[in-house]
Order: structure tokens, then C-alpha cells, then sequence
């Protein structure tokens, strides 16, 4: 008899175009060598070119699939994305109290505040920031927002290391133990550096800028990749440096499909396994 992999939770919603969303989040966890488990929160309607719509599921359909796998099977790590209301939101916070997931609990938990896909869609009813900001992020042991988000939730405009700065600090006080300020959307010019502190411990994470506009999926992907981390029992700067690793590869080896933008690309741990 094998042992059983360590497992990640996903909350989060579906990419019809398979780039982004719980598609990428599996690929990862797998990638990764960790049992992926979805509690699927909508369905959207994507491709290349953006997100057409969403619908989003019953609200005890996500909190049934939550409890579901975590009082059967456990969750080492669990994961949000796209969680598209503030109902949804409300709900998932009280479940995770219930199954022990959170910051003050035993289970790790990340939290990628997607508000919108790259092209510009919503991906979150407006009124879910807030819940975003007061439910969500006192019970993360790891917030992980792109320059956009930062800019939704703080106001700050990040356009250098003085602003990456400022907005750690702002999103810190929301509560949550560690922040990421993702740098993918900083000048084109410069490395891509991401900013990780608890408040006490600054790490900027600075790699090559791959020269590609096919980077869809890639928030998701280097989300599920610390996750996965953090699953087989990393710290969190330990996660988040194997994270960026993974998501750097991910983006150089990322290829076109369908007229717009291409996904990030896990298959070279596949040539490597
Ligand atoms: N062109 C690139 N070359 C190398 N690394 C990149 C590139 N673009 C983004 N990254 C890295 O990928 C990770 C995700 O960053 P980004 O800020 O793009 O997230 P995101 O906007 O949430 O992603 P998404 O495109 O899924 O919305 C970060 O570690 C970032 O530094
Ligand atoms: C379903 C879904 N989740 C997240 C994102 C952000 O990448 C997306 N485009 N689609």
C-alpha cells in the first residue's frame, strides 16, 4: 500500500478556457505532488479573449463541499480565487471556523483576492470587497493581491519599492499573519520583484521578466503553488520562495491559445517527473 500525498483545498470558481480558475489551481496542486479538492463557488463563462459571465453556486452547495472534504478526508492547506458575492464570502468564513481552517487554526490558509480577470471582468460582486477585507483576511495565515487589487482594497497605487511598501504595511492591517504584493504588473522595463512581510521579516522575491503576453492563470498558479507548500508543511517564506520558482517556470514556458491571452504552463514538470 502507497501513503497517502498531502491534501489542498480550493475555493474558487471555473475557467471554461481551463487557464485560470480551479483548472489551474489542480494542475498545480498535482504538479506539486499534493491531492487537490475544490468547493467550486461559480462558473464562468471564458476564453482567451475574457470572461463573458458567471453564475455563481448556492451558497450551501460551497459551505456543503467545504465540510464535506474537510470532516472526511482533510485539508492540510486550502486556497480562495474567485468567490464572487459577499453571501458566498460571509458563509465561506464561518465554515472555515468550523473546520479548524485559519490563521489561529491548525490548517494554513491563502487568500488571493481575485476581483478581476486580467482583461478587466469582474469576477467579484462590489459589495464583496469589504467582506473580502473584514472576513477574509483576519483568518489568513497569507493574503496575495496583484498590483490592481492592492489598488481596490487600499487605494494605494504601488509603481515602485517605496509604494510595494506602503501597501504591505496598509494591507497588514487588515490582519492577516503575511502579505505578498505581487510586482506582474510593475513597469515592463524591470524584474519582477514581490514584496513578502509579517511586519517584522521583509523578503523581496526579484526574478527575470519574461517577455510574454501569455500569463493567464498565473496569480492562481503561484497561489496553489505556495499553498501546495505549505500543504507538505513549508513556512510561509519557504512557500512563497518555492512559489515564485514555480510560477517564473510556469510564465517562460507559457504558450498562445485562442486569439488573446495564453495560459501559464505546468507541463515541464511533467518532462522533469
Ligand atoms: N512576464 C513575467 N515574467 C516573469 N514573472 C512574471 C511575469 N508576469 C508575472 N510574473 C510573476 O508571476 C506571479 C503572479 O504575478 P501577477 O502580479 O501577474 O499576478 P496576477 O495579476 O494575480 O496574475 P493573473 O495574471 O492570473 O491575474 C508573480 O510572482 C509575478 O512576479
Ligand atoms: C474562474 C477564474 N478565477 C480566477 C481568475 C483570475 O485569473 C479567472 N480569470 N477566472
Amino acid at each position: 500500500m502507497t501513503s497517502s500525498p498531502r491534501t489542498a483545498l480550493t475555493i474558487a470558481g471555473s475557467d471554461s478556457g481551463g487557464g485560470a480558475g480551479i483548472q489551474a489551481d489542480l494542475r498545480t496542486f498535482f504538479a506539486n505532488g499534493v491531492h487537490g479538492m475544490v468547493a467550486l463557488t461559480a462558473v464562468t463563462v471564458q476564453n482567451s479573449l475574457g470572461v463573458q459571465g458567471f453564475s455563481e453556486i448556492p451558497v450551501d452547495v460551497v459551505t456543503g463541499q467545504i465540510k464535506a472534504v474537510a470532516t472526511d478526508m482533510g485539508v492540510d492547506a486550502a486556497k480562495t480565487g474567485m468567490l464572487a458575492t459577499a453571501e458566498i464570502i460571509n458563509a465561506v468564513a464561518k465554515t472555515l471556523d468550523e473546520v479548524h481552517i485559519g490563521r489561529n487554526r491548525s490548517t494554513p490558509f491563502v487568500v488571493d483576492p481575485v476581483a478581476a480577470s486580467m482583461t478587466g471582468h469582474a469576477l467579484l460582486r462590489e459589495e464583496a470587497l469589504e467582506a473580502i477585507r473584514t472576513e477574509l483576511f483576519p483568518r489568513a495565515t497569507l493574503i496575495t493581491p496583484n498590483l490592481d487589487e492592492v489598488r481596490l482594497l487600499t487605494g494605494v497605487s504601488v509603481t515602485g519599492p517605496v509604494t510595494q511598501r506602503e501597501a504591505a504595511e496598509a494591507l497588514l492591517e487588515f490582519g492577516s499573519a503575511w502579505v505578498l504584493v505581487k510586482g506582474g504588473h510593475l513597469d515592463a522595463a524591470q524584474d519582477c520583484v514581490d514584496l513578502l512581510t509579517d511586519g517584522t521579516t521583509w523578503v523581496e522575491l526579484s526574478g527575470p521578466r519574461f517577455d510574454t503576453r501569455n500569463t493567464h492563470g498565473g496569480g492562481d498558479t503561484m497561489a496553489s503553488a505556495i499553498t501546495s507548500s505549505l500543504a507538505k508543511g513549508a513556512d510561509v517564506p519557504t512557500a512563497v520562495a518555492e512559489g515564485k520558482r514555480f510560477i517564473e517556470r510556469c510564465v517562460a514556458e507559457s504558450y498562445p491559445l485562442g486569439a488573446g491571452v495564453g495560459p501559464v504552463s505546468p507541463f515541464w514538470r511533467l518532462a522533469e517527473a
